[in-house]
């Protein structure tokens, strides 16, 4: 038997001391999370916590000023050309090439990964079919309305069937039947050893669908773990207020009653 203390497996993401000030803001403040492989991991936090900042410096599309990034092992900022086909990202508020079609958007997307023609075809048509875009896969994105060209960036992030997705509000704007299909897919992606990291300000889509969470409040994970863990028997909502909340202290804006005028 080896005396060797056995090593923790390798997470599918490892951020580590992660820092983004944006002129006198500190976006994020020294951030370290590991997301392990195969979980389906959901990050919350207030408005301007530093989710949408930490997930575009976990997927090379923004530098840190600081710390460090690993994709199952490989540096994302010291070898990106290793890294980028193991992620696939959803990412919020980018500008989207919006003068191709959905499908043109999508064959775009899996060349830039150099997947060849024949390859991405079917897919694009798979993907395609499971989002309901099959008659929008024609138009162009510019006139997609803003849940169509979510759907229309996740196939994007699919295509080159990578092993992590990092999505960012991926259920925003998307209707009950395509957020159905999208928990589907990113259901099944899991059961097959993928992993999901997805950012939500929706706490009971948090609960359903993720075994793991983490809370970002000022730029910092204030709590992670199981969702259970986390949650610590108060419901996952009741626990982020508890942790990032004011409380039941609420401003009254005596001055909005109708009736009073
Ligand atoms: N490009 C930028 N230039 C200047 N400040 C920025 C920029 N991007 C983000 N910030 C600031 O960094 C902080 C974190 O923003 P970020 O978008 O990461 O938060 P978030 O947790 O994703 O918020 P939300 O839940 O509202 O989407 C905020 O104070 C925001 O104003």
């Amino acid at each position: 038997m080896s005396d060797r203390a056995p090593t923790a497996p390798e997470p599918a993401l490892r951020l580590r001391g992660l820092v983004k000030r944006f002129g006198r803001t500190t976006a994020v403040a020294g951030l370290d999370l590991d997301i392990p492989a195969g979980s389906f991991y959901g990050v919350v936090g207030p408005n301007g916590a530093g989710k949408t900042t930490t997930l575009s410096m976990a997927t090379g599309l923004l530098t840190p000023d600081a710390g460090e990034v690993r994709v199952h092992g490989v540096d994302v900022w010291a070898t990106p050309g290793a890294a980028a086909p193991l992620l696939g990202v959803l990412p919020d508020g980018v500008q989207v090439f919006d003068r191709l079609t959905g499908a043109e958007l999508i064959g775009y997307a899996g060349l830039l990964r150099g997947m060849t023609r024949e390859v991405i075809a079917p897919r694009r048509e798979d993907l395609l079919t499971a989002l309901d875009l099959k008659a929008a896969g024609r138009t162009l994105v510019a006139d997609y309305s803003a849940g169509m060209t979510k759907k229309i960036m996740l196939a994007c992030a699919l295509v080159h069937a990578p092993r992590v997705l990092v999505l960012d509000e991926p259920f925003e704007a998307v209707d009950p039947v395509s957020a159905r299909a999208i928990r589907a897919i990113l259901t099944g992606f899991v059961a097959a050893g993928g992993t999901v990291v997805l950012s939500s300000h929706v706490m009971a889509l948090v609960e359903q669908m993720c075994d793991h969470v983490a809370v970002v409040a000022a730029g910092r994970v204030v709590a992670a773990g199981t969702v259970t863990d986390v949650s610590a028997g108060q419901g996952l909502e009741q626990r982020f207020v508890g942790l990032v909340g004011a409380g039941d202290r609420h401003e009254e804006l005596t001055w909005l009653r109708p009736s009073s005028g």
